[in-house]
């Protein structure tokens, strides 16, 4: 889908809150807080910030916010289990405010992580902003997922393959479908007014993934930990635009 200038307004509006809301449960996360006051905390800001939480109810999936703690790769479901110290945990937030979409996601650090999840944290991290480097008109998505994948196997981390980022604005979910691997010169060729995601998943040890029988918890088969960033982007004409950053400069990995 391609968008004109005039859509990137509505769509910084809805970055922006959705990055407030990640900045919110900054403060929160903490041991023996659980998942679900979490979610609990996000869909009250959504309400009293005239937005809705795209997760709940879409295909059935019934929270607000995505909770996925240590080796659950994506879609952890929030649940009265508390985090404890030393968890590493991915909250992913999707608004939609006035019909469009923000969808980010971050890594918070519960108490005192062991190093080699820090060190997972910030070359997950490294490896979204090497993928949004990418970005600009006359690129392609081959050129995303090759940076991404470049970077995250160079540092000894593997990708995961089972799970893409994704266009987005009015739909949740729409073409193209960004691959966090590939071939640079391959794929889907970028334009102004394309907004996707970009959500790198990246695993301390193999790549691959299985779900759990609830349907949606998908974690490493070796139950190595496993880390992801997201953020909501926008190509423009001279490059692009990244709509969920934190005004409070809250998306960098976040130490507690
Ligand atoms: C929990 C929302 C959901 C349900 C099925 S896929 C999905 C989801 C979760 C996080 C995302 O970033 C995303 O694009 C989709
Ligand atoms: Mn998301
Ligand atoms: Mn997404
Ligand atoms: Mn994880």
């Amino acid at each position: 889908k391609l968008h004109g200038a005039s859509d990137f307004e509505p769509m910084r509006k809805a970055g922006r809150l959705t990055a407030e809301a990640l900045d919110l449960l900054t403060e929160a996360v903490r041991p023996g807080v659980t998942t679900e006051s979490l979610d609990k905390l996000a869909f009250e800001f959504a309400m009293d910030h005239g937005a809705y939480p795209a997760s709940l109810d879409y295909r059935g999936f019934r929270k607000s916010i995505c909770t996925s703690i240590n080796h659950v790769v994506c879609h952890g479901i929030p649940d009265d289990k508390p985090l404890r110290d030393g968890d590493i945990v991915n909250i992913d937030v999707t608004l939609i405010v006035d019909g469009w979409h923000g969808d980010s996601s971050r890594m918070y650090l519960v108490g005192d992580v062991p190093r080699r999840a820090e060190r997972l944290v910030q070359v997950t991290y490294e490896s979204l902003m090497r993928g949004i480097a990418a970005v600009k008109p006359g690129a392609t998505t081959g050129d995303i997922g090759a940076a991404i994948q470049e970077y995250a196997e160079g540092e000894r981390c593997s990708i995961v393959r089972e799970f893409c980022g994704h266009g987005l604005g009015r739909l949740f979910h729409d073409e193209p479908n960004i691959l966090h691997y590939g071939y640079r010169g391959e794929g889907a060729v970028l334009k102004p007014g394309m907004f996707f995601t970009i959500e790198p998943m990246v695993n301390l040890g193999r790549p691959h993934v299985k779900v759990l029988s609830d349907g949606w918890t998908a974690v490493t088969r070796d139950r190595s930990l496993s880390a992801q960033f997201e953020h909501t982007i926008g190509v423009t004409e001279s490059g692009v635009e990244v709509f969920t950053l934190s005004p409070a400069g809250l998306h960098q990995p976040t130490y507690k």
